[in-house]
């Protein structure tokens, strides 16, 4: 266990298991090797590894990702565009029978492709919570659908009300669509509609990019929870929520600005 030194005055971060002040890495099928390094290194950090898109369902060494991830404290998840696809060709159940056979812990139900209708992602994030634990997303892939921000909050409020676990806010692995502007820039109407009515502890914000992490930790401080965050990015998003990188000491008081 490491023994982080204590003497500097940095916001506080909850141990895990934690409830608030998730990250949540987007793992597109690094090899084992790399995982095992990367967890004996950051694994303390890393509350939930997504194993993206369809890559579980190719990967020979999926059991291993998935044991990796649980003997470090961390809930490996599937992807939603693979629960996506299996909807589509009615493998639901093949689906949570092989996830339980890998001993994956979560899924993601997702409507990415926008084929599935409110009532059919409200049943399934309904009965896959009783087995998993269910990070359900809200919002398209395609840059070009619309964002209604009052339509995604209420279907975010509907996916927890069906048992999800955590309501996941669209962004990609590009950080350009859903909460995001084709530029990466946030869209600030639908954060504050979320902030408004959803308890920021159940929300996940995908924020892939440095300038995206930035943004929320100085809206919502230290233990917003943040998603598909890069493997290698995770001990740097650290630093920027503790205020130990420059972009957010002086928010975080770590330097008092002259
Ligand atoms: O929805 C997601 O965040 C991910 C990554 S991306 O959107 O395809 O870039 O997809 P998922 O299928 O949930 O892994």
């Amino acid at each position: 266990m490491w023994d982080c030194p204590s003497f500097l005055d940095l916001p506080e971060r909850p141990e895990k298991p934690r409830s608030c002040g998730l990250t949540h890495v987007l793992d597109k099928g690094m090899p084992i090797p790399i995982l095992e390094a990367m967890l004996a290194q950051s694994g303390h950090l890393i509350d939930v590894l997504k194993i993206g898109w369809g890559t579980a369902y190719l990967d020979p060494a999926v059991k291993d990702r998935v044991a990796l991830c649980r003997s470090a404290g961390i809930v490996p998840c599937l992807g939603g565009t693979l629960l996506e696809i299996c909807h589509a060709q009615h493998r639901i159940d093949e689906l949570v029978d092989w996830a339980t056979g890998v001993g994956v812990s979560a899924i993601e139900v997702s409507n990415g492709l926008q084929a599935i209708s409110r009532s059919e992602k409200t049943s399934l994030v309904n009965r896959l919570s009783r087995e998993f634990l269910v990070l359900a997303e809200t919002g398209a892939k395609d840059s070009a659908a619309p964002v209604v921000v009052s339509d995604w909050v209420s279907e975010m409020a509907s996916d927890l009300a069906a048992g999800a676990q955590w309501a996941v806010v669209e962004g990609r692995e590009s950080g350009t669509v859903g909460l995001y502007h084709p530029d990466g820039s946030l869209r600030t109407d639908l954060v504050d509609a979320i902030a408004a009515r959803l308890p920021l502890e159940r929300v996940i914000f995908e924020a892939p990019r440095k300038q995206q992490q930035v943004w929320l930790i100085e809206r919502f401080g230290a233990n917003v929870n943040l998603g598909n965050v890069p493997p290698d990015e995770v001990m740097p998003l650290e630093t920027l929520r503790v205020g130990l990188r420059a972009d957010t000491a002086v928010t975080h008081r770590a330097v008092v600005a002259r």
